[in-house]
């Protein structure tokens, strides 16, 4: 059986100096599952605009099904100005507000996630109130709750994250937000003592750390798993990080041993490094 996973956040065109292509974290990690074979749906917000309907056309060329994604009238679709002068370490400005911002509490999303096997979420999507109040609620169904902090400066606030780790089984975290954690906390910043404090003063199963070319870490249990990363030319680090999290769900749902899942997780993330943007298409045999 096809595992259902549901994701809730921010679909945007990322603006590039070559031109725009379709991303957002909570899309591409749709993107990746959907063609990893996964039944995916995104919970997100468009305006009615033409760059909304631009992205509804983009994601039914693969079929993905876009029931849950809601029209917003007030607000415009979601532009990113991106900076890629350095391709591993870009910089997002996000314009502010968008449709996403809105995104609309509803029977038929409620339902979409109280059946799903994991629901997944990060922090852009609730840097305002309308859609905050959206996933709080969402965040009470009795499912997988994976959460992917994905800070972009300045939208994120620490005593929200808080909150919400309150309701997270699996987060995933970069090295730059391990640092922002062990700050908050006042703790030493290494991956030890960070993720021995979220194990003991949160519900979390498991922590996955992305380390960049370094490679990637599973935490669980107090035991650490590490992988130095595939190395490959990289394009830019556009969704790098949502794909490596695609990776880990897709083999983390079917079970498959903490060690292939983490191999699997970084195999995918630099594979999407490899190539421009954070929705390339593929197929399961080119990874
Ligand atoms: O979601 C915020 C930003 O992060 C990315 O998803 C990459 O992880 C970009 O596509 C987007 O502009």
């Amino acid at each position: 059986m096809q595992h259902k996973v549901v994701i809730f956040g921010e679909m945007l065109w990322d603006c590039l100096p070559s031109g725009p292509v379709p991303g957002g974290a909570p899309m591409n990690v749709t993107l990746n599952l959907h063609q990893l074979g996964l039944n995916s749906r995104l919970i997100s917000a468009i305006g009615n605009d033409e760059d909304g309907q631009k992205l509804i056309d983009f994601l039914q060329t693969f079929d993905l099904p876009v029931d849950l994604i809601q029209v917003n009238e007030e607000h415009e679709t979601s532009k990113v100005l991106v900076n890629d002068d350095d391709p591993e370490n870009i910089k997002y400005t996000i314009v502010s507000p968008v449709a996403w911002d809105f995104i609309q509490w509803n029977n038929t999303i409620s339902q979409a996630v109280a059946e799903s096997e994991a629901f997944v979420f990060g922090t852009l999507a609730v840097r305002n109130a309308g859609s905050l109040i959206t996933l709080l609620k969402l965040l009470h169904h009795n499912t997988l709750r994976i959460f992917d902090a994905n800070f972009r400066p300045p939208f994120y606030d620490f005593e929200l994250v808080v909150v919400i780790l309150g309701f997270t089984d699996i987060l995933k975290i970069n090295e730059d937000e391990l640092v922002i954690f062990a700050d908050y906390f006042d703790i030493d910043p290494s991956v030890e003592s960070v993720c021995s404090h979220l194990d003991q003063h949160f519900p979390i199963d498991l922590i996955c750390v992305t380390q960049g070319s370094k490679g990637a870490l599973i935490y669980k249990g107090g035991k650490i798993i590490s992988h130095e990363g595939y190395k490959v030319k990289v394009a830019d680090s556009i969704g790098a990080g949502d794909a490596f999290l695609s990776g880990f769900i897709k083999t983390y749902l079917d079970k498959q041993p903490l060690d292939q899942v983490l191999d699997f997780a970084c195999k995918l993330g630099a594979f999407v490094a490899s190539k421009k943007g954070g929705t390339p298409r593929y197929e399961i045999t080119d990874i």
